[in-house]
């Protein structure tokens, strides 16, 4: 499991920064993990204070924990569209290509970012690199095909683990009750490739890489923000 506990004054100020761009009205893709939860926390002081009226599309079960404790009002992909998603990640590059999933979240997660008129990922320093991959990337699988894309895995190169629970005897399992696999490759030379790649095996449900439709990344610092 990762980390969430570091840099928290970095992620409190990308995710506050964030919920800046919320406007009145909008529908608003809520990402997962300890950066959005900021984020999330900023919505619903907004709806407090400034009464703004917005509705929130999660794509886990702790995001939708953190809206309904902020009074985000809940509402479906089959009922609306998304103005704007805000979503934190484990790595991004210049390029803007991102890998999540770092809480088993990537699956909802790209459904809902994908759809989104605009999606704003936000990160603290440590997440910025040069090129994706010492991070390594998770894929999440139906657990009857999991030795099977272990196997395609390790043929394209990948070292691969199951990812196991912390308080909980065996694999972690995802909102969807499936299994996550992380892939370590040594290079990602084209992650649009890669992407669309994994998602080629038989069994895989989605991978966490994000090649597309990132608008912009807010970097939160211990005293502020850059945006690129
Ligand atoms: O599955 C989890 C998500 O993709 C997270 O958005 C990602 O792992 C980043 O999480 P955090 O902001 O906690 O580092």
């Amino acid at each position: 499991m990762k980390d969430t506990s570091s840099n928290s004054s970095a992620k409190k100020n990308a995710g506050y920064k964030a919920a800046e761009y919320v406007e009145d009205g909008m529908v608003l893709g809520l990402g997962t993990g300890s950066t959005t939860h900021f984020f999330i926390e900023k919505v619903g002081m907004r709806i407090k204070e400034e009464g703004i009226n917005v509705m929130g599309i999660p794509t886990s079960f702790q995001s939708l924990l953190i809206a309904k404790q902020w009074n985000i009002p809940i509402t479906t992909l089959e009922e609306h569209d998304i103005d704007l998603s805000v979503d934190g990640a484990d790595e991004v590059d210049s390029d803007f290509n991102l890998i999540k999933g770092g809480g088993a979240a990537h699956t909802k997660e790209k459904i809902v970012d994908y759809a989104a008129d605009k999606f704003i990922v936000i990160v603290d320093e440590s997440k910025v690199v040069d090129e994706l991959g010492n991070f390594p990337v998770p894929v999440e699988v139906l657990p009857d095909a999991s030795r099977m894309v272990i196997k395609e895995l390790e043929d394209m190169g990948a070292s691969c683990e199951i990812r196991m629970a912390q308080r909980k005897d065996g694999p972690v399992i995802t909102d969807n009750g499936n299994f996550v696999i992380d892939a370590k490759f040594d290079k990602i030379e084209s992650p649009a490739h890669l992407e669309i790649d994994l998602n080629a095996i038989p069994g895989v449900v989605e991978n966490g890489i994000f090649s597309q439709m990132v608008d912009k990344v807010i970097i939160g610092t211990d005293d502020g923000t850059k945006e690129l």
